[in-house]
């Protein structure tokens, strides 16, 4: 009786702590005159991963949830703003956030780093492998952003080039054998290119479907496994004993063994590239060679070496930056190409006539590829894979002033506490900024001279200091790939299938990270080979 009471106690306890935490955040919400609306769990928290999983067909009836949840934000694109503002605020027990879709607000926080820092309790899987580029923030992070900068060069960007085009040509060979030249496996394909093509870059590693000598997975399916799971984090944090645990459930010690598998497949890259000798010409390191060399140069004013764990961290980071968003993006290209055929006749214009005249390389032929970059850019605009960039204050303790586009709030006042959920999706998504905004069009990319416009709304790849250094990585195989699949094949689909490969295609969720489709294997394309000069 005594232990119940004891517990009752403890509950009514957490409960009016709660109301009296809630109130006065609500109170602190109302004093910014943005309008909110109220969550009664705290977000980014336990507590609403747990509700998230158990109760998502409920939770998505309601709008604190809709605003804050990833998958929601990229459905409801510029719709909750509209009705709440380009700026409000979900008051909760724990912390305020602000949700902002807001061009003004968004560049200004992204370019005030060191106010304005990446929370740790968001995407905590980018950390999984140590301190990286990504996951840090103050000092830290201009030391990492500076010893990785290396790895973004231009002659990475050739090896990138010609890596894509070999892999897009082994490819499109493959699909061109699927029976009756149609293909349901655009996400995969991509993927494990994209994949290829990173581990080329990063390992000199062709080969990562097999698992390695004294390995039971292959780098290829550690890695979709660690990054399809949002329990990993979680996981890697649990006793050592546990882990080896016989009554855990299968699942669980499929991605336990895959971190593990992941973390020697680097520790061995990492040695074999620490002993490899110091004269190593530049243009032969890999990019964990080109990390440890940056890193072990001196520098006067800052401690400027990479740990094994932060080279770790990095190369993990740049490989789930550098495959997932871009593999993804290039999958809704292919699909909406073969839906919109008259788009596919317009890129592949510009293709005839760049490869037509007889170079291939990352100099000649890339930079002429606009159609091909614009394609990027307006599947990026509908369907960027990232989620939006979360920030926290600095110093969580003092207020924040923030400035922004509406007439009568030109700037706000954030109380202490508030976290920031930035929403390129709504701005991507809204008529002040893109004309006709659920219309999938590249050509609205190019101006009259077919160069590329800039747009003071798009943030696919981030803003300011923090933008993100593989954009130009990312652009480079976009291209490769499209180029390259297009000048050999056709992307077909029935009038009648259209509707349901669009379907598919809007049936996305970003869970645990990017978005992606729910039902890839539905993605039905044909493939038929180009005849030259028809
Ligand atoms: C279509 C492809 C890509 C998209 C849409 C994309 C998107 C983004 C976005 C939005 C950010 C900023 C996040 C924030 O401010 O919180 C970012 C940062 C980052 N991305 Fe990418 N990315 C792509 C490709 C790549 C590639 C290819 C790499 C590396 C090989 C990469 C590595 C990184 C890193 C290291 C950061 C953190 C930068 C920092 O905090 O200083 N990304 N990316």
């Amino acid at each position: 009786m005594g232990l119940w009471f004891l517990f009752l106690g403890l509950c009514i306890g957490v409960l009016v702590r709660c109301i009296h935490t809630l109130y006065r955040n609500y109170v602190s919400a109302r004093k910014t005159g943005l309008r909110f609306i109220v969550s009664p769990i705290t977000p980014y928290t336990v507590a609403w991963q747990v509700a998230t999983a158990l109760l998502r067909p409920v939770l998505v009836k309601f709008r604190w949830f809709r605003a804050i949840d990833w998958t929601c934000a990229w459905q409801d694109g510029n719709s909750l703003h509209e009705e709440l503002g380009s700026c409000f605020i979900v008051v909760s027990p724990g912390l305020n956030v602000l949700c902002s879709s807001d061009s003004r607000t968004i560049v200004n926080v992204l370019r005030r780093w060191r106010e304005f820092v990446k929370p740790d309790n968001v995407n905590e899987i980018i950390g999984l492998f140590g301190q990286n580029v990504d996951t840090s923030n103050g000092d830290d992070w201009p030391r990492h952003r500076k010893l990785t900068a290396p790895c973004f060069s231009e002659r990475a960007s050739t090896s990138v080039w010609n890596e894509a085009r070999h892999q897009t040509s082994a490819l499109v060979t493959q699909w061109l054998s699927a029976p009756n030249h149609k293909i349901n496996t655009l996400f995969a394909d991509t993927g494990t290119l994209a994949l290829n093509v990173v581990s080329a870059i990063a390992f000199e590693n062709h080969q990562t479907t097999q698992p390695a000598k004294g390995h039971s997975l292959s780098l290829h399916d550690a890695l979709t496994t660690i990054m399809g799971s949002s329990l990993a984090p979680a996981l890697e944090a649990l006793p050592h004993w546990l882990k080896s645990e016989k009554f855990l459930p299968k699942q669980v010690t499929h991605v336990i063994a895959a971190t593990g598998e992941f973390s020697t497949y680097m520790d061995a890259l990492i040695s074999r590239e620490r002993t490899k000798p110091a004269a190593a010409s530049d243009a032969k390191l890999n990019l964990i060679g080109t990390l440890i060399r940056a890193s072990g140069e001196k520098d006067g004013e800052m401690n400027a070496r990479l740990s094994d764990e932060e080279v770790r961290g990095n190369v993990f980071n740049f490989i789930i930056g550098g495959l997932e968003p871009t593999a993804i993006a290039l999958s809704y290209a292919l699909a909406l190409l073969a839906v919109h055929g008259d788009v596919q006749e317009w890129v592949l214009e510009e293709i005839d006539e760049v490869l037509g005249e007889g170079g291939d390389s990352y100099k000649d032929v890339y930079p002429r590829l606009k159609r091909c970059l614009a394609v990027m850019y307006e599947t990026l605009r509908l369907f960027a894979p990232s989620p939006p960039p979360p920030r926290s204050f600095a110093t969580p303790s003092s207020p924040h002033e923030i400035p922004t586009s509406s007439p009568t709030h030109p700037s706000l006042t954030l109380p202490p506490n508030t976290q920031i959920m930035l929403n390129p999706w709504s701005t991507h998504a809204s008529a002040s900024h893109f004309s006709s905004p659920s219309t999938w069009d590249p050509r609205r990319w190019l101006d009259a001279s077919g160069n590329l416009v800039h747009s003071a709304g798009f943030f696919a790849w981030g803003s300011g200091p923090r933008i993100c250094p593989g954009m130009k990585f990312s652009q480079v195989q976009f291209c490769a790939v499209l180029a390259g699949v297009l000048a050999r094949v056709q992307l077909v689909v029935g009038p009648q299938e259209k509707e349901g490969i669009l379907g598919v295609l809007m049936d996305s969720g970003a869970e645990p990270l990017v978005l992606k489709v729910r039902r890839p294997g539905e993605l039905w394309v044909g493939v038929e080979e180009r005849v030259r000069g028809a």
